[in-house]
């Protein structure tokens, strides 16, 4: 029997009230993410989840809104921690503002970067190019825990999960660049329940 899995954005980050592309740049919640943090274990709560194991982002958002989950849940697990889960590397967009980025770029650019499967931040990642880091670690790490009928949650970014739903999901290049995930959104992804 499957075990559950739950996907969580972490909750505000400076990035986030900045606007700026955050990417692979370690910036911390913001009080509102705190918050958020907190009604997701609430949701979760309310839902009726409760997780064997918790897999995170080596990134201080992520790591923070996991730990606030685990407190709130009253989980007996530490969060694991994994680069693979990390934000897509936004490269030289990283810390730019996203309103004059669009200025300067174009907006159509812009949205392209920021949403499409296939184009690529200049020296940064495309989606397909984080979702060939974050495959590979579902598969190796995740699965066989869901398959052992344990319940996992993982606690990532938005792009890095965009692109775990991607191939859960089994989405077109044209279904997920319409696809959101709001910071502090729980995604169940339906295969898996
Ligand atoms: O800046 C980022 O790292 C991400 C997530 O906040 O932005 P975007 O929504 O443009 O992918």
């Amino acid at each position: 029997m499957n075990g559950k899995l739950a996907l969580v954005r972490h909750g505000q980050s400076e990035g986030n009230a900045r606007n700026v592309f955050t990417g692979w740049s370690d910036l911390p919640l913001i009080a509102v993410g705190i918050k958020e943090a907190h009604a997701v274990a609430q949701q979760l709560t309310v839902l009726g989840f409760t997780f064997d194991l918790v897999y995170c982002s080596a990134l201080q958002r992520a790591q923070e809104t996991a730990a606030i989950i685990v407190q709130d849940l009253g989980l007996h697990v530490d969060a694991v921690l994994d680069v693979s889960l990390n934000e897509r590397d936004y490269g030289e967009l990283t810390g730019m503002n996203k309103q004059q980025a669009a200025e300067r770029f174009g907006a159509d650019q812009i949205a392209l970067w920021r949403r499409s499967y296939l184009d690529r931040p200049p020296g940064g990642e495309s989606l397909k190019d984080c979702r060939d880091r974050v495959d590979p670690f579902f598969d190796r790490t995740i699965k066989p825990q869901l398959d052992a009928g344990r319940n996992v949650l993982v606690v990532a970014h938005g792009n890095s999960l965009r692109a775990l739903v991607m191939s859960i999901e089994n989405l077109s290049p044209e279904e997920i660049q319409k696809f959101e995930i709001a910071t502090g959104e729980i995604v169940i992804p339906y295969r898996e329940q």
